[in-house]
């Protein structure tokens, strides 16, 4: 008999799993999974919980939770030979990674998704120690993701990310950077760069409108030196996927990104801190069997 584990944070979101957890076990039990659960405890727990879930030999791991859970699990996971299956119930208040593999909020049709059983392998990515799944990148307006406060987000959602780029708009400063891509070099004054292996960022879908998720390379996206006017000009393109070809933005697809920089970067992972460059970003190729939609599967296979 197949056996899946979910791992769910009961403190994610609005806490609504909790009180869906009884009929997910019959549902999964129905469609002949031998289910049980994990409640994580603390921050790091869904990584632990992963772990045990790859030494017992699942045959797939739901996670449930925001984008902080589905990481943890699959930090837990990734290093590991053996990989269950990935499933994913969205519950978090930011679940960027759930709407890039079209899965929906709602708990009964997440639980469709994964007992459909569309499996991709997909491709993860590793910088550093961390694993990200959507996006990572630097730059002083990539920092303002982790500036929201999260009550804020969940309250006016897209919103608050406008709100606190116009704030900081006037701070916005350059960087010098070295980038090494797949054996090749950009050294230029910088104002930001996207290192994106999906195309859902944080209320901005179309940043790599051509991000395919396994083909094992990133979209390198960076935008160059500019004045404020020229940012905002851009940042408008962006909005609806036109700000590639413009002469401000350097775009290309990468397996492997090295940058440096000289002055301090933080770096930005999935939207939260992820420690201080340089870093070398890897493209792990189709890495984690996921769950996914049937709509998700046909977009990426349009942008084959
Ligand atoms: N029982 C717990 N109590 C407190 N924190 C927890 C618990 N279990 C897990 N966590 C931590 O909460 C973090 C955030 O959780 P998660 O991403 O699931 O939900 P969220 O914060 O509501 O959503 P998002 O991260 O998408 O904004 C996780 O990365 C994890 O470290």
């Amino acid at each position: 008999m197949r056996r899946a584990r979910i791992i769910y944070n009961p403190t994610s979101g609005r806490e609504g799993f909790k009180k869906e957890l009884a009929d997910v076990l019959r549902r999964f039990e129905e469609a002949g999974y031998e289910t049980s659960a994990h409640a994580t405890t603390c921050e790091g727990d869904a990584i632990n919980a992963a772990k045990i879930a790859v030494e017992r030999k699942f045959d797939i791991i739901v996670a449930a939770g925001g984008d902080g859970t589905i990481n943890e699990v699959i930090h837990g996971i990734a290093e590991q030979e053996y990989r269950p299956k990935l499933g994913i119930i969205p519950g978090g208040t930011t679940n960027d990674f759930a709407r890039a593999l079209g899965i929906p909020r709602d708990i009964n049709k997440a639980v469709d998704i994964i007992l459909e059983h569309n499996i991709r392998p997909l491709d993860i990515g590793k910088v550093n120690e961390h694993y990200f799944m959507n996006i990572a990148g630097g730059g002083k307006l990539t920092e303002l993701t982790y500036e929201v406060p999260s009550k804020l987000k969940t309250m006016i959602g897209q919103l608050a990310y406008y709100l606190k780029g116009i704030e900081m708009l006037p701070s916005l400063k350059p960087t010098k950077v070295r980038i090494e891509y797949d054996g090749k070099l950009f050294e230029e004054e910088i104002m930001l760069f996207l290192v994106s292996n999906t195309n859902s960022v944080g209320g901005f879908e179309k940043l790599a409108p051509e991000a395919k998720m396994d083909d094992g390379l990133f979209d390198l996206v960076i935008l160059k030196k500019t004045n404020l006017a020229e940012f905002i000009r851009i940042a408008t393109l962006a909005t609806r996927g036109a700000h590639l070809d413009d002469k401000n933005i350097f775009y290309t697809k990468a397996n492997r990104v090295k940058v440096y920089t000289e002055d301090k970067m933080q770096l930005n992972l999935d939207g939260e801190y992820g420690g201080l460059l340089p870093g070398e970003f890897v493209n792990l190729y189709k890495h984690i069997e996921f769950f996914v939609s049937k709509t998700f599967c046909e977009r990426q296979d349009e942008l084959e």
